[in-house]
C-alpha cells in the first residue's frame, strides 16, 4: 500500500490554487446535456474519477461525449437514451449512480447500475421503490447496487412519487432530472419536510432550468416537473466549493492567504457555507450542524482538532453512508494522531480541541478507507503536525485529481513510500 507522508511546511501557505471544476455541477450537467437532442459544451468542467465514470455511462448509452481540452466537455445527445451492451460501472460515484438509476427508467430495454466494492454497501433502495411506485420495473436485490431497471422508453408511466430523501438527497435530484423527459407533469413530493443538504436540490433545479426545463415549487416539501425535456446549451460550471473547504483549511491553519479564484459567498454550492464556519477558527462555535454542508464536515472536524475549545458536530448521520462511514473514519483517524482526540456519540462526533498538537510530531498512519475526503482532510492535520501518513493518496482522483500537486504548488513537501502495513478496513 502506498502512504504519502507531509513535511510540515513551517511557514504560511500562500499562493494561488483554482479548485478543479464542481463535480455536482458537473455530472448534473453532463446527465442533462445527455438528455437533450443537439450539441451542449460544457467548460469549467471537473475530470475527475466521478465525472468520467458518468461520460463514459453516457457514451455506453448512444451520447457522443468529446473532451477537447482539460475542463470541456463537448456533449451530443439524440433526445433519447439507448440501452447499453453492458451493466453500466458507476465506481463509487454516488451522482451518477443515483442520478443514472432514475434516468435508465427512460431507456427502452433493461439497464444494468453497477459500482465498485464501496458503491455496492451504498443504500439505493428508496430511489428503487420510487420508481416503483412512478410504475417503472426495478429491483437492487441486496438494497445497494446493482440495480436493475427495465424502462419501456417513455417517461414515468405515473405522475406522482413520494420519496424517503433521509438517506440521500441524490435521490430526489435523480426523479427530478429525469421527471422532465416524459409526456406529462410529475409531482416528487418528499416524506416528512426533512432534508438533509437542500441545497443540492437547488443546484439540480437550477441546472435544468438552464438546460430548459420547468420546475415548479409547489410547496416546500413538493416540485411539479413539466415534460419540457432538455434543450442542447453551452453551460459554464463553477469552481468545486467542497475542494475550496481543503484550501480555506490550509490558509487558516498556516496563517497564509490563498487565492482560490472565487469569493466564498459567489458559489451556489452548499458547502460554500463551511467558510463562514471555519472562518472563526481558533473559536469554532461548540456546535457546528453539518446537515446542510455534509461534505465539508470531515474538514472543519480536522481544523477543529487545533481549535482552542471542543466543538460537536451534529446533524451529520448520513455522513455514516458515503463513500465511508465518515463518522468512525474522522474518528478514527484523530484518535490515531492522539488518542481521545475525538470521539463518536450516537451519529454526533465529537472533536476534543488540543491546540497544542501544532508542532508536535507523532506516529500515525491515517486509514483513509480510499475516501477521497479523508485523505484530503487529513492532509490538514499533516501541515502542522509531523508524522502523520495518509494512506492511499490517490483515492483523491475521485473528486480532485490536482490536490496534492496543488499543495505542492504552495510549497508543501511530500514522500510516497510502499508501506507493509495493510489498511485495517
Ligand atoms: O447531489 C449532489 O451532488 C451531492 C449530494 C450530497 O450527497 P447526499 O445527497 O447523498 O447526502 C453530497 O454528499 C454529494 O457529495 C453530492
Ligand atoms: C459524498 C460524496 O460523493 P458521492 O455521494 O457523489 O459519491 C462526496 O463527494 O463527498
Amino acid at each position: 500500500m502506498i502512504e504519502l507522508t507531509i513535511t510540515p511546511p513551517g511557514h504560511p501557505l500562500s499562493g494561488k490554487v483554482e479548485p478543479p471544476g464542481s463535480k455536482s455541477i458537473t455530472n448534473r450537467a453532463l446527465l442533462l446535456a445527455g438528455l437533450a437532442k443537439g450539441k451542449s459544451r460544457l467548460t469549467g468542467a471537473l475530470k475527475s474519477d466521478d465525472t468520467l465514470y458518468m461520460a463514459e455511462a453516457l457514451r455506453a448509452m448512444g451520447v457522443k461525449v468529446t473532451e477537447p481540452d482539460a475542463t470541456t466537455f463537448v456533449v451530443e445527445g439524440t433526445g433519447v437514451l439507448q440501452q447499453p451492451e453492458k451493466p453500466l460501472f458507476l465506481g463509487n460515484a454516488g451522482t451518477a449512480t443515483r442520478f443514472l438509476t432514475a434516468a435508465a427508467a427512460l431507456v427502452d430495454g433493461a439497464v444494468i447500475i453497477d459500482g465498485d466494492e464501496h458503491m455496492r454497501k451504498r443504500p439505493i433502495m428508496p430511489l428503487v421503490e420510487a420508481l416503483r411506485s412512478l410504475g417503472v420495473e426495478a429491483d437492487a436485490p441486496t438494497g445497494c447496487p446493482p440495480v436493475t431497471v427495465c424502462g419501456k422508453g417513455t417517461g414515468f408511466p405515473k405522475g406522482s412519487v413520494t420519496i424517503d430523501a433521509n438517506l440521500s438527497s441524490q435521490y430526489v435530484s435523480a426523479l427530478l432530472m429525469a421527471a422532465a423527459c416524459g409526456d406529462k407533469p410529475v409531482d416528487i413530493i418528499l416524506k416528512g419536510e426533512e432534508i438533509g443538504a437542500k441545497g443540492y436540490i437547488d443546484l439540480t433545479t437550477s441546472a435544468m432550468e438552464a438546460f430548459g426545463a420547468r420546475v415548479e415549487r409547489v410547496s416546500n416539501a413538493i416540485w411539479r416537473v413539466h415534460p419540457t425535456g432538455y434543450t442542447a446549451t453551452d453551460f459554464h460550471i463553477e469552481p468545486d466549493a467542497s475542494a475550496a473547504t481543503y484550501l480555506w483549511g490550509a490558509e487558516l491553519l498556516t496563517g497564509g492567504a490563498i487565492d482560490i479564484g472565487t469569493p466564498a459567498d459567489r458559489f451556489t454550492q452548499p458547502d460554500a457555507k463551511a467558510y463562514e464556519v471555519m472562518a472563526q477558527f481558533p473559536h469554532l462555535p461548540a456546535e457546528i450542524d453539518g446537515s446542510q454542508m455534509q461534505d465539508a464536515i470531515p474538514t472543519i472536524a480536522v481544523l477543529a482538532a487545533f481549535n482552542e475549545t471542543p466543538v460537536r458536530f451534529v446533524g451529520i448521520a448520513n455522513l455514516r453512508v458515503k463513500e465511508c462511514d465518515r463518522i468512525r473514519a474522522v474518528s478514527l483517524g484523530l484518535n490515531e494522531i492522539r488518542d481521545g482526540l475525538a470521539h463518536e456519540e450516537g451519529d454526533d462526533l465529537i472533536v476534543h480541541a488540543d491546540p497544542a498538537l501544532a508542532g508536535q510530531t507523532v506516529n500515525a498512519s491515517i486509514d483513509t478507507f480510499a475516501d477521497h475526503r479523508i485523505a484530503m482532510s487529513f492532509a490538514l492535520a499533516a501541515l502542522k503536525i509531523g508524522g502523520i501518513a495518509i494512506q492511499n493518496p490517490a483515492c483523491v482522483a475521485k473528486t480532485y485529481p490536482d490536490y496534492w500537486k496543488a499543495l505542492a504548488s504552495l510549497g508543501v513537501d511530500y514522500t510516497e513510500k510502499e508501506s507493509a502495513a495493510e489498511p485495517q478496513h
